[in-house]
């Protein structure tokens, strides 16, 4: 079967020659949810922006169910990855709710009543269909960053990409959002310093560590290798136990 992201001998270095990544491997199947882990400057924001195309590969390619990142499939590509952002306020900018989640799905050409449907959809999704007439500013912190979800649902795609879902949450936000993401019937990569959260939200989780891909399996097997998380700069809350 077509893998949802194939990512091959991905290498990039920035304008300035900082070399980021240095042959990235990695596959994930459809309906997955994999945790990218791994300590500042390993190259996390990197590999994602080579997801949507916001980065083209310097070397090697990706391919989100079977379609190559390229200039050509930027608009497609942005469709089946639906990057949501650290900060909600880099993806909510309309004056309310149900003009922001519209906005995508708009742009592909839906109108009407299945544009309504879809919107409400994704907020029901989500769990903020009640909020669909207010202004995005008017909600909570945590609010806003399941109204950004929801802008991503719409577009139905096919890998959701989280950049520290769970930041600036506070304990009942963190859990719902949890409680949303397992809902979800989509593949789920997601970008993270909360190693409890990549174990209660994803059997799998990614190492990238200096550019490379360090350590692929299961999130428990990963978390619980001491040795292996001293070695990336990784560790786990005070008194937290995996067993
Ligand atoms: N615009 C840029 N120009 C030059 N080098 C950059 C640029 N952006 C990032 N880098 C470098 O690329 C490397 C990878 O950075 P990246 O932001 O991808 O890491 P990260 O894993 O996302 O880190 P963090 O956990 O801190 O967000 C680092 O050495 C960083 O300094």
């Amino acid at each position: 079967m077509t893998a949802s992201l194939e990512v091959s001998r991905l290498a990039y270095a920035y304008p300035d020659g900082t070399q980021a990544l240095f042959g990235v491997d990695l596959r994930i199947e459809r309906g997955e949810r994999v945790a990218l882990l791994g300590p500042n400057g390993a190259g996390k924001t990197t590999l994602v922006m080579h997801l949507n195309g916001i980065l083209t590969a310097g070397h090697g390619t990706v391919t989100v169910a079977g379609l190559p990142v390229s200039k050509d499939s930027l608009k497609e590509i942005r469709r089946r990855v639906g990057l949501v952002f650290q900060d909600p306020d880099d993806q909510l900018f309309m004056p309310t709710v149900r003009d922001d989640v519209a906005f995508g799905p708009a742009n592909l050409g839906l109108r009407g009543e299945e544009l309504q449907q879809r919107v409400k959809d994704a907020l029901t999704r989500v769990g903020m269909l009640e909020a669909i007439d207010r202004p995005p500013h008017h909600l909570s912190f945590g609010q806003r960053r399941r109204v950004a979800v929801a802008t991503v649902l719409a577009m139905e795609p096919e890998i959701l990409v989280l950049d520290e879902p769970s930041s600036n949450l506070d304990p009942a936000s963190r859990r719902e959002l949890a409680e949303i993401l397992r809902s979800l019937d989509v593949t789920v990569l997601m970008v993270t310093h909360d190693l409890p959260y990549a174990l209660e939200l994803c059997e799998r989780s990614l190492i990238l560590s200096g550019g490379v891909i360090a350590a692929d399996g299961p999130t428990r097997t990963i978390l619980a290798d001491a040795e292996l998380l001293a070695g990336h700069r990784l560790e786990l809350p005070y008194g937290f136990s995996v067993a």
